[in-house]
């Protein structure tokens, strides 16, 4: 019996160990987050009816990250916990019973939004930012400052009257906005779907590159203040002068009297959730008296005067009424579970993705099976079981389809891949649409006014097939299309012209070159003067690029040796596109910094110099090497010395740190 008990433990400890290795490590947790709570609660249950299997090192006991090899390792000061969590009023009123055991006083609770994210931990000193520090194991983190100096809603420089030297904790996350956005853009280039801006933030947090953190535009909200000393008499307190101090705190925020306040706030957010730019998985709540709060102290893994309080995932099951497939614009095919309409989480749902083949054989999904959807982790409803009660006796399991629903092209499987994909990519409709859509887009040759409705009307018309078409379109031929004025039709003509100055790099990267990304396409037109030079090229020499790989190198030259392919350039190159590199290849961005000077001093974290001022001629301005009365800007890095006394003294020179310059040449 004992031995069954020991064995179970094991298997649990070993289990979850494993989850977290998933969830904290490689961002890809591969149960739900509900799934993952049961199973520790349960391994929490029988190591308390058998203390005999104890261990420290159960995940029970532990924060479930671990530091990365990648960053430096930093011991944190103050230890950073995780929290309990509780399901339902019952827990709440089960945890203000444990306290009122240890306090006589009245207790105040002050509730908070559970952001979806990864903790971070950053040491301010004299106003400034010192450190940025991940939670880690909870003893030592994973010192990530750059890529922290990068999110604008941490304030590098502090105002107003703050103590001297304090952590701020709190949490970095993605907006949904920003979320969509960063997978529109990987849709576009072809590459694989993040599944959350949950393990997307974590993910873009351990990037070596801090530029392209920057890219990812994180969010962050911080939440607790942390030092020797304390300031202020509650937490509450605390979180209104961060305020003034310049820190993100968060306004939904409330000061609660007492358990029954807690949960009209849980309610009010159950319901209201949905409607916020982020995700949150709960609330949090805390005791806001500090001096109660050390009354209370911590357990081996979480403090006692802090509690989560977890949504349920909602949970509705419906009828299902057919698969069908999708394909993508590059190719990739999505099988689609389309659903009798159901109510679920504030929308009406009526479809769920089932990602691919693998999926559905797991669920063992028959053709009008009753189903159980879900929104939890991921923002497309999920089908997470079926009703096998009310399965129909002659029903058939769904078999996934051979052959693409567009085109009739046998679908291929790549071993290492889930995913099904169509690869006539020169004849399959929405691949040759895509194609053309992406030619069109902002990053590529950035034609206005042509839309991707309005390629698939001019696709559906037969009047375009590839880019090259766009180049003979002509105003006659736009203006019997539906809802398309004299004014639109002469924007695309006119678009269209335009997109002859755009330069190589763009181009390349525009004519849709699989596994040809913007870096990619710059890297290939600084190595490549014209696309005669890279259509010559071999595979062994493409490698010879810096960034450039096998499977990229190989996708080139499969490229150019298709005829189609080569027709397309030609025609683009007899239309004036930019198919070698220009004389003028400093592009200019904008003007907003003409007749404006720049000096760059110090220790600069955010950006190299050579950089910087590259972004300030891009921009219309001037670099220029001294202090002197000619310069307008000077920017300040860290330790920044003689030449910011000498901008000081003279008086007229505005003095930037590197986040407010970086504000000055994006306004
Ligand atoms: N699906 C999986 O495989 C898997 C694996 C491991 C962990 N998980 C999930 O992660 C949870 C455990 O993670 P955890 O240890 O980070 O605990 P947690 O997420 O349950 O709670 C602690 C964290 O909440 C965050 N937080 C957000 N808003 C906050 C606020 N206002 N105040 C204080 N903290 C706030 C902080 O980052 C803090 O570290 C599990 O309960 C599970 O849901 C899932
Ligand atoms: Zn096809």
């Amino acid at each position: 019996m004992s031995d069954n008990i020991s064995q179970k433990i094991e298997d649990l400890r070993a289990e979850l160990h494993q989850h977290n290795y998933n969830y904290y490590q490689n961002d890809h947790a591969t149960i739900s987050d509900r799934e993952f709570d049961l199973k520790l609660k349960e391994l929490q249950d029988l190591e308390k009816e058998h203390p005999e299997f104890f261990d420290p090192n159960s995940p029970t006991l532990r924060v479930g990250g671990e530091i990365t090899k990648n960053f430096p390792t930093i011991q944190h000061q103050f230890r950073m916990y995780s929290l309990d969590n509780s399901y339902d009023f019952d827990d709440l009123e089960d945890w203000e019973k444990r306290i009122i055991k240890t306090i006589d006083d009245p207790v105040e609770f002050v509730a908070e939004l559970k952001y979806d994210g990864a903790s971070i931990s950053i040491f301010y000193e004299n106003g400034k930012l010192i450190q940025a520090v991940t939670r880690g194991d909870g003893f030592q983190g994973d010192e990530i400052t750059n890529n922290v100096r990068t999110i604008s809603d941490v304030p590098l420089t502090l105002k107003d009257d703050f103590p001297n030297q304090f952590f701020m904790r709190g949490e970095i996350y993605l907006t949904r906005k920003n979320f969509d956005k960063i997978n529109e853009r990987r849709e576009e280039e072809g590459l694989d779907l993040f599944m959350n801006p949950r393990n997307t933030a974590s993910g873009s947090l351990k990037m070596q590159d801090s530029a392209e953190v920057r890219k990812r535009r994180l969010s962050a909200v911080l939440y607790q203040f942390i030092s020797s000393e304390t300031p202020f008499e509650t937490h509450w307190e605390l979180l209104q002068n961060a305020k003034k101090w310049g820190f993100k705190i968060s306004n939904e925020a409330k000061l609660c009297k007492n358990l029954e306040e807690v949960k009209e706030f849980i309610n009010f957010w159950d319901e209201k959730r949905h409607e916020l730019p982020f995700e949150i998985d709960g609330i949090v709540l805390k005791v806001n008296s500090i001096k109660q709060q050390s009354q209370l102290g911590y357990t081996a893994k979480s403090p006692r005067w802090a509690m989560a309080y977890k949504f349920k995932a909602e949970k509705v099951e419906t009828e299902l009424q057919s698969v069908t497939y999708q394909v993508g614009r590059t190719g990739a095919i999505t099988p689609v579970a389309n659903l009798k309409p159901v109510l679920l989480a504030g929308t009406i749902v009526k479809r769920a993705s089932l990602h691919n083949e693998d999926i559905i054989k797991k669920l063992g999904l028959h053709d009008h099976d009753y189903v159980y959807v879900e929104k939890g982790g991921e923002i497309i409803p999920k089908i997470v079981g079926i009703n096998l009660e009310k399965r129909a006796s002659n029903s058939q399991e769904i078999e996934y389809i051979k052959n693409c629903p567009e085109c009739g092209t046998e679908l291929l499987k790549l071993e290492d891949q889930a995913i099904h994909f169509c690869p006539n990519d020169l004849h399959c409709p929405p691949q040759v649409v895509g194609r053309m859509i992406h030619y069109v887009s902002r990053k590529a040759l950035d034609i206005e006014g042509l839309g991707a409705e309005t390629i698939e009307q001019l696709y559906r018309e037969k009047l375009v097939e590839n880019p090259a078409d766009f180049y003979v379109l002509k105003k006659e031929q736009l203006l019997p299309l539906e809802r398309m004025a004299e004014k639109s039709a002469q924007n695309i003509i006119d678009g269209v012209e335009k997109s002859k100055e755009i330069p190589f790099e763009k181009v390349l990267f525009g004519i849709g070159i699989k596994h040809v990304g913007e870096t990619v396409a710059k890297k290939l037109a600084k190595n490549f003067n014209t696309i005669d030079d890279l259509k010559n090229a071999t595979a062994e020499e493409l490698i010879q690029v810096e960034d450039i790989g096998g499977k990229i190198a190989e996708s080139i030259v499969k490229f150019f040796n298709d005829s189609e392919n080569i027709l397309m350039i030609e025609r683009l190159k007899s239309y004036g596109v930019q198919l070698e590199k220009g004389e003028n290849t400093n592009e200019v961005l904008s003007n907003s910094l003409e007749n404006k000077t720049f000096l760059f001093t110090g220790k600069l974290s955010l950006f190299t110099r050579e950089a910087a001022e590259e972004m300030v001629e891009k921009h219309g301005g001037k670099n220029i090497s001294a202090v002197s009365k000619n310069l307008n800007y000077l920017v300040v890095g860290e330790k920044a010395g003689s030449k910011l006394k000498k901008a000081q003294d003279i008086g007229t020179i505005e003095i930037l740190d590197e986040q407010q310059f970086l504000n000055l040449i994006s306004e």
